[in-house]
């Protein structure tokens, strides 16, 4: 990490959450699974999800109807149930099955004794986001949380990164982004900081090396 800033710590680091601290697609499928169900169609599953996970959670839902209903683009009503049922669904069981990545929490805790600030930069509903934080007692690291749905832009948009900067006061050339996906990779580029990416996650099936990261790792606690 230190060789993308000439030798020296970067003063922020901002983390995606899905994909990235947290495997969450089991319960993101469960909900998508049982609003389908809710809607007489079938079950889409584990393997469908992993590849709609990444643009937020309206995305998600939308493609997932696209999927099971054929229809582009999806009937506003049909959209709208959809969804309600998607976020009571997800809203009963959001942290149920989803599980920490090894070298997660020893990356944010060793991060954080070294000094640099933490910012957590996710494209899920900030709502969903606070109870996943707080169900794997990850809340008190950040001292930043921006949600998929706290600005009018999402990530790949560089927005959300350059609003955690600003909040923490730190420059692009001393912040790092770190992420599963093509949207974080484009995110940060457009922010004008570094990207590390891990290649575990969820990139829409294509592997993480084709969105050309400044660097891979395969556990965060490489990091350290
Ligand atoms: O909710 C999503 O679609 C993805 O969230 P992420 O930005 O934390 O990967
Ligand atoms: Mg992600």
């Amino acid at each position: 990490m230190r060789q993308l800033f000439s030798g020296q710590l970067p003063e922020l680091i901002m983390f995606d959450l899905d994909g990235t601290l947290v495997d969450s697609v089991p319960d993101l499928a469960s909900a998508i699974d049982k609003m389908l169900v809710a809607l007489g169609r079938d079950e889409a599953g584990v393997d469908k999800v992993v590849r709609w996970v990444g643009n937020g959670a309206t995305a998600l839902v939308r493609r997932a109807l696209v999927d099971a209903f054929g229809a582009v683009p999806v009937d506003d009503g049909l959209f709208d149930h959809g969804y309600e049922l998607f976020l009571r669904f997800y809203g009963e069981a959001t942290a149920d099955q989803s599980q920490l990545y090894s070298g997660a929490l020893a990356c944010l805790e060793g991060l954080k004794g070294q000094g640099i600030k933490l910012a957590l930069v996710t494209n899920k509903p900030l709502a969903f986001t606070q109870t996943m934080l707080a169900g794997f007692g990850l809340d008190g690291f950040f001292s930043v949380v921006l949600g998929g749905d706290s600005l009018p832009q999402k990530k790949p948009d560089p927005s959300p990164l350059l609003e955690a900067m600003r909040q923490c006061g730190v420059k692009a050339e001393h912040s790092l982004m770190v992420g599963d996906s093509v949207n974080d990779v484009r995110a940060a580029r457009a922010a004008g900081c570094p990207v590390v990416c891990v290649p575990y996650g969820y990139n829409h099936g294509d592997a993480i090396s084709l969105s050309k990261p400044d660097l891979i790792v395969d556990r965060l606690d490489q990091l350290l």
